[in-house]
């Protein structure tokens, strides 16, 4: 009985190496599992389910054996990868959940989501982001020329790493307020998210059992939480 939460590896046919870090991963521990839970930015880039790379259909495979062999494994998207769609989950025998998805996690009430749409301080990306999760900018976007999807990508990602690097770090963290309103308006007893890259194991409330655990990005090294219904560990975390 272990359940295995995962977030921000950033695949790409550029990072090899990471490929591999997520590959093992599955094949030695995934498949002892009840259930893996991808939290989001599994992906560096994804502008359609009909654009194939090394990569995606690497992924895809590996998914869907584990799957197949019974181990369910569910995605919630994230801020990088949030036009992967249905076809593509079905390839990998992955469900979909909606962001912000709330599931009984041994006993305790916990909330799944990427956590970027708690990073509210960020205005601009706010504004980028309600633009990209309508409907008809996204139906818009996909009938657009693969080719023509990749360069806007491109440039996307040129002046979004640009970008980045010079907003302040604490407008790159989740605001406090937006997670005590959610363990408040759901009588929460955990949050797991990612999109922070900053691992840790919070206490938003210091008197009691309440926790907010944020996942690790891949970069350096494999960032896995691992839940059991005794305990939570982070591994590769500081705590
Ligand atoms: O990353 C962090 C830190 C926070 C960083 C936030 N910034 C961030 O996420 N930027 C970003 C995310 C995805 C990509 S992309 O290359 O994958 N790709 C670009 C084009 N996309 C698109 C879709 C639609 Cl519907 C409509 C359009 C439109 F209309 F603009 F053309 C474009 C699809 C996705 C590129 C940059 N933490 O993890
Ligand atoms: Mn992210």
């Amino acid at each position: 009985t272990v359940s295995y939460f995962i977030a921000d590896l950033h695949l790409s046919d550029e990072r090899p190496d990471m490929v591999r870090a997520f590959l093992r991963f599955v094949q030695e521990q995934a498949y002892q599992a009840d259930a893996l839970y991808i939290l989001g930015d599994l992906f560096e880039v994804w502008v359609g389910d009909d654009l194939r790379t090394t990569t995606s259909q690497t992924v895809a495979q590996a998914l869907k054996k584990l799957t197949q062999s019974g181990v369910p494994c569910y995605f919630i998207c994230g801020n990088r990868d949030f036009l992967v769609g249905k076809r593509y989950c079905k390839q990998c025998g992955m469900t979909m959940l909606p962001d912000e998805t709330i599931i009984n996690l041994y006993g305790r009430q916990t909330m799944l989501l990427h956590g970027d749409i708690m990073c509210t301080l960020d205005e601009s990306y706010q504004k980028f982001r309600r633009m990209v999760h309508r409907r008809w900018v996204q139906w818009l976007f996909l009938h657009l020329p693969k080719r023509a999807r990749a360069n806007i990508a491109n440039r996307m990602r040129a002046n979004s790493k640009r970008y980045n690097q010079s907003k302040s770090d604490n407008i790159m963290d989740v605001t406090p307020e937006q997670v005590t309103t959610r363990f408040k308006h759901y009588q929460l007893d955990w949050m797991i998210h990612g999109h922070t890259h900053r691992p840790a194991i919070h206490h938003p409330f210091n008197d009691n059992s309440q926790q907010r655990i944020v996942l690790g990005d891949w970069y350096e090294h494999s960032s896995v939480l691992t839940v059991t219904p005794e305990h939570a560990d982070l591994s590769g975390a500081q705590l």
